[in-house]
């Protein structure tokens, strides 16, 4: 098990360029089994389970030529679907959530697929029946063999329909969308999820040949096109990254500047960060988080203390909660932190209480954060690291905290965070990977 040791208290300086999005690039990757035709993708993020996923469908017999570390070209005319059925495929893809987003374009093109039960973080209850209810609809059956832990599902003519899902579920919207986009007919999803993982999804579909509108709303349609070809891909840099940078300059007292972040593709993000009383410079597409001795939390308007809570998109995403929630620790003043959609996402909170944060968590969804506006800092101690936002948040309180800190189970935080160590480290953070 890998550790991270880390030497707090430093202040941080320069510049940092965000990775491609973790989660646009796996619903990206999975689209290519779409066409035979080759799809070049750009600015792929060199990460654990960006990386398994295309290891997956090397497996599959799809070809991946790699020239550079961010760039992949795929081409999937000669796919191997009885991989899918192997002992092999259950372990690899049970080690990460986006090989789910394998079934929908896996249906679409070769009317069979198979999920396994998916992994990613244990963050409390992931189920997947938006995914599957969508694919009923829209003609496919299913069981599930409690045998090998596999839904099988099959559609010999998939059909396109009007669905209302039960939830915004982001990659249920990615599998449905992937499935319907060959669909005969034209299908309707309301309350479908529109991050910009998927509006940046339907323009590369749209790119190849497929008919969707309403990319970036809740209602989109989609007519049915009989084939699609190849294309180019672009990622956009990574939101959560972005938000995760902001976090970490604040609490430390570093100046860093983020390149290239796509603002128009961020909503709320910067002014969620803003609420925290972090002050932030917006220069071109680049955010520069001057160093800050005091940030202060807003209160609502009628001075009651704020909450932070997650939603679906354009709403906060509940992948920066737990970064707020530490950037908080060393603000002056209190925030409610509730964090809606996951029920075990919080607990991580004991160990930022063991460093010397006053936190009282109310319940597994909320957690209320008494800022210690720079009285005294938090101390480094011995942890580990319980899922991917959680790690970098306990990164972010061990690179402020005074002494020396030791994370383990990093593996957690390699998933989504390419090569964090040595990026932090030219910024001056004194950080260790250590066996
Ligand atoms: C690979 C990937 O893209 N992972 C992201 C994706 O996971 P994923 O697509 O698995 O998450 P879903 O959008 O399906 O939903 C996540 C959880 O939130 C609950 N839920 C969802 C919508 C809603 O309106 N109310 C509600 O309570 C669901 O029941 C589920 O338990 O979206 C999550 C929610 O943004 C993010 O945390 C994950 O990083
Ligand atoms: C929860 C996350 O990832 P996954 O859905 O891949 O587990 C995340 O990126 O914060």
């Amino acid at each position: 098990m890998l550790s991270f040791e880390v030497n707090g208290g430093k202040k941080l300086q320069g510049e940092i360029i965000p990775q491609g999005a973790k989660n646009e690039a796996l619903q990206i990757i999975s689209a290519v089994l779409l066409t035979p035709e080759k799809v070049t993708i750009t600015n792929i993020p060199d990460i654990l389970d960006v990386n398994l996923l295309i290891e997956l469908l090397g497996e599959m017999n799809v070809k991946v030529d790699r020239p550079q570390r961010d760039t992949c070209i795929f081409q999937a005319d000669n796919v191997n679907i009885d991989y899918l059925r192997s002992e092999d495929y259950r372990k690899k893809s049970g080690r990460l959530r986006g090989s789910v987003m394998l079934a929908g374009p896996l249906l679409a093109r070769f009317r069979k697929a198979f999920i396994p039960k998916p992994g990613g973080d244990k963050i409390g209850r992931r189920r997947l029946d938006t995914h599957i209810i969508g694919f009923e609809k829209l003609g496919a059956t299913f069981n599930y063999e409690s045998g090998d832990g596999f839904f099988h599902l099959e559609a010999q003519n998939l059909k396109g329909t009007y669905m209302l899902l039960d939830e915004p579920s982001v990659t249920g919207t990615a599998n449905i969308v992937m499935a319907a986009v060959m669909a005969k007919g034209t299908t309707t999803i309301y309350n479908a999820a529109c991050e910009p993982y998927l509006q940046q999804l339907c323009k590369m579909l749209t790119r190849m040949g497929a008919r969707i509108s309403g990319i970036g709303s809740n209602l989109l349609v989609i007519e049915g096109v009989g084939y699609l070809g190849g294309t180019e891909h672009r990622m956009l840099p990574d939101m959560i990254e972005i938000g995760s940078f902001i976090g970490l300059a604040a609490m430390t007292q570093s100046d860093i500047t983020i390149k290239n972040v796509s603002l128009e593709n961020l909503g709320v993000i910067p002014e969620k960060f803003k609420q925290l009383g972090i002050q932030m410079d917006f220069i071109g597409d680049d955010i520069h988080v001057p160093a800050q001795e005091m940030y202060e939390i807003q209160t609502f308007l009628d001075g009651s203390v704020l909450t932070v809570y997650d939603h679906p998109w354009p709403g906060f995403t509940p992948d920066l909660i737990s970064i707020v929630l530490v950037t908080a620790t060393q603000a002056k003043g209190s925030v409610l932190i509730h964090q809606k959609m996951f029920e075990s996402r919080l607990f991580f909170v004991d160990k930022l209480i063991d460093m010397g944060a006053r936190i009282i968590l109310c319940d597994p969804h909320r957690a209320a954060v008494i800022g210690l506006g720079r009285e005294q800092n938090l101390r480094g101690i011995t942890m580990s690291s319980p899922d991917i936002r959680a790690g970098v948040s306990l990164l972010i309180a061990a690179l402020s905290a005074d002494g020396r800190s030791t994370i383990q189970n990093i593996e957690q935080i390699d998933r989504g965070y390419q090569h964090i160590d040595e990026r932090l480290r030219k910024l001056g953070a004194d950080i260790r990977r250590i066996s």
